[in-house]
């Protein structure tokens, strides 16, 4: 079977539910009318798919769950496929019809049949297939020529299998606050907000099935949960944490480890979040304080001079460093478009210089982990392998590595666990 026709039934299976969801939705053409809006914000003003979408969905208050759910779905889905259909349909974003025939293709390809609206141009879903079937594997398979290559070049035979796993949209999962509550409490208690979930075989990890209200659930007011992807909760078990140890997470973002952190250390000991973005260290603060998470504090690294500072003080040490989220392609599809070989270029040396510098802070005995949601074993292995080279007093414990299509069914994450022997 070609690959274009392998996407294609890739696609095919939510087809039915897709078939059912137009049927409702088209009744209603506001819905549509803003899935265009959404993907031509994206495409023709660069902004980023997150914040288009919320603004979307910020505009139809009155729209029922269903309707928002095929929104959301739909914009992400055109973002994910956006060189596939310009390829199936032959035209790019100079034509300023581009993201009705986009919708057109992409409900065609899926076996869905459209109504008699002077939007669609009655496209042929032959035609549309011919025009796969002769296209290049990048094209087929909805991603920029150079990143192709590179992904090739890193990660050989695997790549097709992993390229098509980063297409298949992303599950929604659950972190179970355990300093507040249980997988079986959160999971009864979302059931009233009409939030359904499947308690997974890991530790306090809950697949969510249907949305409902979660966000407007009891349960997430009183910090029972945090949505975390189930790949991402592997990553702070490996510090091996105990309570009343001294902890930093050096690049703690929005802080979805420290939060983890915390809960594993079960709210005794010390966590110090850092990073460069004071807004990101604000949002930490407010989930922390819903999380009932009282030992951790904030620090903005200003210069070099806030982590010489802390030679040596930690028993353990996180480093989840910026890198090219190419693991985590699925949940944003639009960083494929965003993205430049530069950046990964640029990224590596940051990660480099991260791990050298930021690695003084471990005490001798001390864990540290390296970890980063990229793929490629340029920003992962390759980065700790050198590391290691120029510092013989770490040690390589194990490491995790988790690749979509390949070991996974969550997103793709890499960690190395090392320890410091000697100062
Ligand atoms: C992969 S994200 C962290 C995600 C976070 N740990 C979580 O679990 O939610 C990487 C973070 O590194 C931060 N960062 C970028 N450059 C940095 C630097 N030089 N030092 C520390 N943090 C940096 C970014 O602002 C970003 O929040």
């Amino acid at each position: 079977m070609d690959s274009a026709r392998r996407l294609s039934e890739n696609q095919l299976q939510s087809a039915s539910l897709l078939n059912l969801g137009v049927r409702r939705v088209l009744n209603d053409s506001q819905c549509v009318e803003a899935i265009i809006s959404c993907i031509k914000q994206v495409f023709e003003t660069e902004q980023y798919a997150d914040k288009a979408i919320e603004a979307g969905l910020a505009n139809q208050a009155f729209w029922n769950q269903a309707t928002k759910a095929y929104y959301v779905q739909h914009c992400y889905e055109l973002i994910r496929y956006h060189r596939q259909l310009n390829t199936a349909l032959d035209v790019d974003t100079s034509d300023e019809n581009w993201p009705w025939l986009h919708f057109e293709a992409y409900q065609l390809l899926n076996g869905v049949e459209l109504p008699n609206w002077s939007e669609f141009a009655g496209l042929d879903v032959e035609t549309l297939k011919a025009n796969l079937d002769e296209a290049s594997p990048a094209e087929q398979q909805s991603y920029p020529d150079w990143l192709w290559q590179r992904a090739e070049h890193e990660l050989g035979d695997d790549w097709v299998n992993i390229a098509q796993a980063l297409n298949v949209p992303a599950k929604p999962y659950l972190r179970v606050n355990t300093l507040k509550t249980d997988a079986e409490t959160l999971q009864a208690s979302l059931k009233k907000s009409q939030s359904i979930t499947k308690v997974l075989e890991k530790d306090n990890c809950l697949e969510v099935e249907e949305y409902g209200y979660l966000f407007k659930s009891d349960a997430f007011s009183k910090g029972w949960f945090e949505m975390q992807d189930a790949g991402s909760q592997q990553i702070a078990p490996l510090l091996d944490v105990k309570p009343g140890q001294r902890v930093v997470d050096a690049c703690a973002g929005a802080g979805g480890k420290s939060l983890h952190l915390a809960d594993l250390m079960q709210n005794k000991g010390y966590i110090l979040s850092m990073d460069i973005h004071q807004h990101k260290l604000d949002a930490l603060k407010k989930r922390a304080k819903r999380a009932g998470v009282h030992m951790l504090e904030t620090r903005l690294i200003k210069n070099s001079k806030t982590i010489k500072r802390l030679k040596e003080k930690f028993d353990r040490v996180l480093l989840d460093v910026p890198c090219s989220g190419t693991g985590v392609l699925r949940r944003n599809p639009d960083a494929k478009w965003h993205l430049q070989p530069e950046n990964i270029d640029t990224l590596i040396s940051l990660q480099a210089e991260i791990l050298q510098r930021y690695s003084q802070m471990c005490k001798v005995g001390g864990k540290l982990v390296y970890a980063t949601c990229s793929i490629f074993p340029s920003e992962n292995q390759q980065q700790v392998q050198a590391f290691l080279e120029n510092n013989p007093n770490f040690e390589l414990l194990e490491e995790l590595n988790l690749q979509p299509g390949i070991n996974s069914s969550y997103d793709g994450f890499y960690a190395a666990v090392l320890t410091k022997k000697e100062a």
